[in-house]
């Protein structure tokens, strides 16, 4: 149990110091966001309810040479500041809290519900993904590894998880921005195949907030950034205060 909960700390020091913010809202929204826009409830990052808690987004043996050369480089942005990585959890409740102030039993994690990005139970057959945001730019990066259960055509990523992994970043940059969102469009133009096993760079920013809309645009290219395989845009809505 102590082995754990060290293991635990360990993977939240990256978020430890929002805690420490006079005011988290404050850090999660950039200051050209309209205070109207901003949902009365904070967005809150949640650190472990169960001891269990599993963060999918460290390091596993089934991550690629590349997968952890990209990891690395952005951990060490991180190191300077620039960066945070943001924790995965495969249970969406364990990731948002936003009605009480201590960790209550509704919000921890059910048993009957699965992050559909976080469902298998083997590292490295579908989803590998760690997301990292930048809150000076309104950016995130996603450092994505298509496991073997994600196949479309022959040999190639499918689709769909594609356009899954373009909605899980850039909704990401969204929640981290706007709080709670619900994607309410997804245009994805797939530029080239993504070979299963291989590692990509998915490149998000935010385009422009307008009300409660939050537009976003995504890039995905090979880890060594010389092929194009995806170019996206995405429409998020704000929930609304009563959601
Ligand atoms: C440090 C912090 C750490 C945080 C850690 C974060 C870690 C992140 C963890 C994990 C990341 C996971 C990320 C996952 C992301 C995935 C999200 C999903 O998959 S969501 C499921 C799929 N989407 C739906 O099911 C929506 C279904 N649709 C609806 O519910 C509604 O239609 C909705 C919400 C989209 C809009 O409904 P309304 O009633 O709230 O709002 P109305 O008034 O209709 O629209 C508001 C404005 O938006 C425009 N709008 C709405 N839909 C539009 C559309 N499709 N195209 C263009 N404009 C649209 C409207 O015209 C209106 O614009 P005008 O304000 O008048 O200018």
């Amino acid at each position: 149990m102590f082995r754990c909960s060290v293991r635990l700390i360990k993977g939240l020091t990256q978020i430890t110091w929002l805690r420490e913010q006079p005011v988290l809202p404050n850090l999660l929204y950039r200051r050209s966001v309209p205070a109207a826009y901003l949902p009365s409830r904070a967005l809150r990052v949640t650190w472990p309810c169960a001891e269990e808690v599993k963060d999918f987004s460290l390091p596993n043996p089934s991550w690629s040479q590349n997968m952890r050369n990209l990891y690395n480089k952005y951990m060490e942005l991180s190191q300077q500041g620039s960066w945070i990585r943001l924790p995965s959890y495969n249970v969406t409740a364990t990731h948002l809290i936003g009605k009480a102030e201590q960790c209550p039993d509704s919000a921890k994690p059910q048993v009957t519900t699965r992050l559909f990005t976080r469902n298998l139970d083997v590292e490295g057959l579908g989803f590998e993904y760690v997301m990292f945001y930048n809150q000076a730019e309104l950016r995130t990066v996603g450092i994505f590894q298509a496991g073997p259960y994600l196949e479309g055509p022959i040999g190639l990523t499918h689709g769909g998880a594609i356009a899954t992994i373009v909605d899980t970043t850039s909704g990401a940059c969204a929640i981290c921005t706007l709080g709670k969102v619900k994607t309410a469009n997804l245009n994805i133009n797939y530029r080239s195949p993504i070979t299963l096993g291989s590692t990509v760079e998915v490149q998000c920013r935010v385009d422009k907030i307008e009300g409660r809309k939050i537009f976003m645009s995504t890039e995905i290219r090979s880890a060594d950034s010389q092929v194009l395989h995806i170019e996206a845009t995405a429409l998020f809505i704000q929930m609304k205060m009563s959601e």
